[in-house]
């Protein structure tokens, strides 16, 4: 079995700058390059994303399936394919907006028919397509952070509308502290944020704040409705997978159908390899994720790096390394089966590893679970016209294809 020679532990890098400050969210977590900033930033925010919030968000992520899977399959009946890829988005979206703010941003009742397409996917597609011209023409960020509101608005038509409902979501968070009402249930994103901010006595930044909820939406939205699109476009190309599947599921409806629990789901040991493997083979974030060697330098492998150096390690090369995962392009579910399957375990970085690993852990896993036993219990479906060459990924930072994954919607199986 293939092995890194580390030598290197629990030494915390900073992010590069060069990178990470170009991408267009400066004010957002994911470009924190400090590790000590970081480290203060996530004790804010640190209680939205643990398990909990997660799993009190299950029943609220069945009850969006199964409308979407209602509306696809309304579509079906009436001929007509469905992007299932946009579905995903804007169910995601929601999600991440329910954990944040404990309300929708409502993407969820306008995004299936492959005629319309809501004005935010516009904006974050236009925002995602010029991220390396920002990187490799930084005058660019200047430029576009210099842009009159009506370039802004006609660019990015769903942005500003976005920026003004975040703004009076957080006016009349604002408001209730200064009232001294309590909140009920958990804290939203904006409580955390008024909360630290008064106890610093730093003023909120309404732009920075914009920046880091537009991170958690992007990197969550593109991310999770993406492994989801590979998961369709693998499972329907894989009838035998998809078959083995669709028993396990069956025994399962209990649990799926009549009283959806997420727990049980995330036990089912199919589904698990299956989205093990979707995780690995749609390499999510196929791209460099540079940090800094601190000034001490460092030992790996033998080799000693000097401090001030850029380094970095791209996912695909432990995902599709052919030593640790044999046919490392083909999708086989069975690998995380078996009496081997726990030495493979270390190799599931799709999420990353360490202080820096994805925040929004929890929360994917919850949606890649339940997205996959509702739909595929749910709805016989079959691709229409998407290939291999529309699953080409493109290296956008954030993961993009080259064309959508389309699906027609035989039979929704609980409506016989
Ligand atoms: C299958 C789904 C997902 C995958 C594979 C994934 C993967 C990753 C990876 C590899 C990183 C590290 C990036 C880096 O080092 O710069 C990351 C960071 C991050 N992810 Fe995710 N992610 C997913 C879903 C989500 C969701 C649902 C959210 C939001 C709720 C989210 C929010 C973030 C944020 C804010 C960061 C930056 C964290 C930090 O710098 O501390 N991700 N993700």
């Amino acid at each position: 079995m293939w092995e890194i020679p580390v030598t290197t532990i629990r030494i915390h890098y900073h992010k590069d700058p060069g990178v990470y400050k170009l991408l267009g969210i400066d004010g957002s977590i994911l470009t924190i390059t400090d590790p000590e900033e970081h480290k203060q930033y996530r004790s804010i925010v640190g209680s939205l994303f643990s398990k909990k919030p997660a799993d009190d968000l299950a029943p609220t992520m069945a009850a969006l399936l199964n409308r979407s899977a209602e509306s696809m399959a309304r579509q079906g009946r009436e001929g007509k394919p469905s992007v299932i890829q946009r579905t995903y988005r804007s169910i995601v979206a929601d999600m991440v907006s329910y954990l944040l703010f404990k309300r929708p941003l409502g993407l969820i009742d306008s995004q299936h028919d492959a005629d319309h397409y809501h004005s935010f996917m516009l904006s974050i597609d236009r925002f995602t397509a010029i991220t390396w011209p920002r990187f490799y023409y930084p005058i660019l960020n200047w430029v576009i952070d210099s842009f009159p509101a009506f370039v802004v608005e006609r660019l990015q038509p769903g942005l500003r509308n976005l920026q003004e409902l975040f703004n009076g979501w957080l006016n009349e968070t604002v408001a209730a502290h200064d009232a001294g009402k309590t909140v009920e249930g958990r804290k939203t994103y904006f409580d955390l944020m008024t909360d630290a901010k008064r106890k610093t006595g730093e003023p909120l930044r309404p732009d920075q704040l914009f920046d880091d909820i537009l991170n958690y939406l992007v990197a969550g939205m593109e991310a999770t409705s993406y492994v989801l699109s590979f998961a369709t476009y693998f499972l329907l190309n894989n009838p035998e997978a998809k078959a083995k599947l669709e028993a396990e599921l069956l025994d399962a409806s209990p649990f799926i159908r009549d009283e959806f629990d997420h727990r049980k789901i995330m036990a089912l040991p199919y589904l698990t390899a299956v989205v093990k493997e979707c995780l690995r083979l749609s390499n999510t974030v196929p791209g460099f994720l540079p940090r800094v060697v601190p000034d001490t330098g460092v030992d790996i492998g033998g080799y000693h790096i000097p401090g001030g150096t850029q380094i970095s390690m791209i996912h695909p090369i432990v995902e599709l390394h052919e030593e640790i995962f044999p046919n490392p392009h083909k999708f086989i579910p069975e690998r995380w089966l078996g009496n081997n399957s726990s030495s493979l375990e270390k190799w599931a970085i799709a999420f990353s590893r360490g202080r820096r690993q994805c925040i929004g852990m929890n929360l994917a896993y919850m949606m890649l679970y339940a997205s996959i036993a509702v739909f595929f219990s749910r709805l016989e479906m079959e691709l229409h016209e998407t290939t291999a060459a529309d699953m080409e990924i493109i290296d956008q930072f954030a993961p993009i294809t080259q064309g959508v994954v389309k699906v027609k919607i035989i039979t929704d199986r609980w409506q016989e």
